[in-house]
């Protein structure tokens, strides 16, 4: 049985459906980390990622794919000097790996990789090596499930895949490929199916597979009641809400992409959630493709196409602003006004996001997605702040007086207090970055570094007062009029903005 960290009881038997689940031993608080997994564990970012990727620390090791700032400062690449395929970004986190990481084992099978030609092994393949080759990780997976028969009943091609992958790991390994080593190495490549993780990378969305055989214990709900987050080579698992002494500890193994909306009753056809769901597979692909390298004007065209499509969920009597691909179309749209230098519409729409999307979206404020939304507006206030005025509006005055949607914008800017809206958001991220992700999440440190900076300037004291006894207090009743009438009443001022941004941009 895979040793558990304390808190946690593992119950039951590996018996289906269901087998063996991970239970409180105490009651845990929403966000409260629960328990860290980290040895015996195998975390590799996915192939394509090896030369661009520390493997150390398995943040990006490409200076270029990781723009230097002061809590991130620029990092040099170092091939490892034996098999010249894995990346890192010091010596530090070179001996880290070969000390936890498993590639002081893996670098002559990579140097025999590299001679046979190729760059890398596929991820699932590096991942069974690994096993293979660290006692303790093939010890601990011993007792997981596998579901092997499952795999080879569920389809030929799945399982002569797994044949290959089987068949390429002995070979590089240097052993012989016979009934007994293949089945075994299968049983390992089902073993790792059931029970890894896609290592998500919440700052740079970067995937990867990470495997722990105490991780691997805890079930599925739909409705979970906590989830993992991963730090370096760490697997973090936290509360989403309150757990109870003797509750199943349960997460999500699905990241739901399309989401369905609930059948409606009414017999309009033309109304109905049925056609909106069918318009919600139809269109989700083709607006979910990042809009990245694209040039300027075939951004604009894809955003005006995007948005156009979107229209049903818009129109829908049910408000579907929450029901992606509609969040993604917003979010592509506020970045590309931040690229424009239009950080007031950016602002606009990043804080329709905020107040109208992400709390449908995720409930508990700790979300990451809501945390690095607020993040997001701090930065952009400061940009569009009276000092610093925003350079596509230009002359607000002029704007102004015409009355144009980016003068209406300018104006209702100009009578806010953005300084004190920035050090509550900053305050409101250091305060749940940890629950959301860790101390070390790169959010947590450049929230804490600005909101330093702001709490330097001269003249504030009072506001800053203010912000800090709503920090404290937040349930005090003027606590609350402070924080209704400093930031939730401007923001839902600036996104009130935001359709007629869309509109008027994207419109047809
Ligand atoms: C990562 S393992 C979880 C630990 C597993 N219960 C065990 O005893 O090894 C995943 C497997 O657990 C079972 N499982 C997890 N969540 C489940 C759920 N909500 N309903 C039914 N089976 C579930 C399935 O067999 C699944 O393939």
């Amino acid at each position: 049985m895979p040793a558990l960290p304390e808190g946690l009881v593992l119950k039951g038997v590996s018996v289906e459906p269901r087998g063996r689940s991970i239970v409180a031993a105490r009651v845990f608080q929403p966000g409260e980390i629960i328990a860290t997994f980290n040895s015996p564990s195998i975390a590799i970012p996915d192939s394509p990622h090896l030369s661009t990727t520390c493997s150390g620390c398995l943040l990006p090791a490409t200076p270029g794919s990781d723009p230097p700032s002061a809590s991130q400062p620029a990092r040099a690449v170092r091939a490892c000097t034996g098999c010249r395929t894995v990346a890192y970004c010091s010596p530090a986190c070179q001996r880290l790996d070969w000390a936890t990481g498993g590639h002081k084992a893996e670098c002559k099978i990579f140097k025999r990789v590299r001679a046979e030609g190729h760059d890398f092994l596929p991820t699932p393949v590096r991942a069974l090596v690994q096993v293979l080759l660290r006692p303790e990780m093939g010890a601990a997976m011993g007792e997981l499930e596998g579901h092997v028969d499952k795999f080879r009943r569920k389809s030929d091609k799945l399982w002569a895949d797994m044949e290959l992958q089987a068949m390429a790991a002995l070979h590089y390994l240097g052993r012989e490929t016979n009934a007994k080593s293949l089945a075994e190495a299968i049983e390992i490549l089902c073993k790792s199916q059931v029970n890894s993780f896609n290592r998500l990378d919440e700052d740079i969305e970067q995937t990867g597979l990470f495997m722990n055989p105490a991780l691997a214990m805890v079930n599925h709900s739909c409705i979970p009641n906590a989830f993992v987050q991963f730090v370096g080579r760490k697997a973090v698992l936290h509360a989403y809400q309150e757990i109870g002494k003797d509750e199943e500890i349960e997460i999500s193994y699905i990241v739901p992409d399309v989401q369905k909306l609930p059948d409606s009753h009414t017999p309009d056809p033309l109304s109905s959630n049925e056609s909106l769901n069918a318009t919600v597979e139809e269109i989700y692909s083709w607006c979910s493709n990042p809009l990245l390298g694209l040039s300027e004007s075939d951004k604009r065209k894809q955003l005006h196409r995007r948005w156009a499509a979107c229209k049903p969920l818009r129109d829908s009597r049910t408000s579907a602003y929450a029901i992606e691909p509609l969040p993604r179309v917003l979010a592509e749209a506020s970045i590309h006004f931040g690229e424009q230098g239009n950080f007031a519409y950016s602002l606009c729409i990043s804080s329709f996001l905020a107040t109208n999307v992400d709390p449908y979206k995720a409930a508990a404020p700790f979300a990451p997605q809501r945390v690095k939304g607020l993040l997001m507006i701090a930065k952009l206030l400061a940009n569009t702040a009276p000092a610093n005025p925003d350079a596509s509006t230009g002359s607000s005055k002029a704007l102004t007086s015409t009355k144009s949607l980016r003068g209406v914008i300018s104006e209702a800017l100009g009578k806010m207090d953005q300084a004190t809206m920035c050090q509550i958001l900053l305050e409101l991220v250091v305060y749940h970055a940890p629950a959301a992700h860790s101390k070390e999440w790169s959010v947590f440190r450049e929230a804490k570094e600005l909101l330093g900076d702001l709490e330097a300037l001269q003249g504030r004291e009072t506001e800053e007062a203010l912000v800090k006894a709503f920090m404290r207090n937040p349930n005090g009743a003027e606590e609350k009029l402070f924080f209704e009438q400093a930031i939730i009443g401007p923001l839902r001022e600036l996104s009130a903005f935001c359709i007629n941004i869309l509109d008027s941009e994207f419109g047809s």
